[in-house]
């Protein structure tokens, strides 16, 4: 399936999880096998050639972070929310478009210098991609850049993200 096929299988639900928010609804796109490979392999050629892991943010950055790093060779790291690890290494709070959320890094995971590439679904404010950049730099990684199947520009995200390197498979 062509990029920009398996990208329209993206659905729009307008007034989740509250009025006013139009949601972008991956679901339909991680079903269908080719929209998923599509999805995936175009999200393996935006890494940096140096990236030596994967970080995911849950919860559907974990399916985009293990299907990259399947493909790339690469071992993923979960950036979790609140209450989910038994061991954490750093915890970084912030906002979202529709409510706040923290992050959370498991201790022994990520080492210092490791070059680590971040995967999500939807760049909205950028609040949780900055949020996990600064987990992964607080635990002394280098973060080789950001790669997002969806870019949802109104909200300026990348902006936020100051000179960190941006991949959007689609920006609206
Ligand atoms: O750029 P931002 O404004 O931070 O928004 C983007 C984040 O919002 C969604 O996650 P959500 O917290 O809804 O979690 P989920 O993946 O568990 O559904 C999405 O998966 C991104 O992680
Ligand atoms: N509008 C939106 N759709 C899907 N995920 C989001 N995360 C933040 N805003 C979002």
């Amino acid at each position: 399936m062509r990029l920009d096929e398996a990208l329209d299988l993206i659905a729009e639900v307008p007034d989740f999880p509250e009025p006013g928010v139009l949601f972008r609804d991956l679901s339909p796109l991680f079903a269908d096998g080719a929209g998923f490979a599509a999805v995936a392999d175009a999200l393996a050629g935006t890494l940096a050639p140096d990236a030596e892991l994967v970080a995911g943010v849950e919860a559907r950055g974990f399916l985009l972070a293990a299907a990259v790093g399947y493909s790339r060779g690469l071992g993923v790291v979960l950036v979790r929310k609140p209450g989910k690890l038994p061991a954490v290494a750093g915890r970084v709070d912030y906002s979202l478009e529709y409510g706040t959320a923290s992050v959370e890094l498991p201790a022994g995971v990520v080492r210092a210098g490791q070059r680590i590439a971040v995967l999500d679904d939807v760049l909205a404010t950028g609040g949780t991609v900055a949020a996990t950049g600064k987990l992964l730099e607080d635990a002394g990684a280098v973060v080789t850049g950001v790669s997002v199947v969806l870019e949802l520009a109104a909200l300026g995200g990348r902006a936020g993200l100051g000179g960190r390197s941006v991949h959007a498979l689609r920006s609206v």
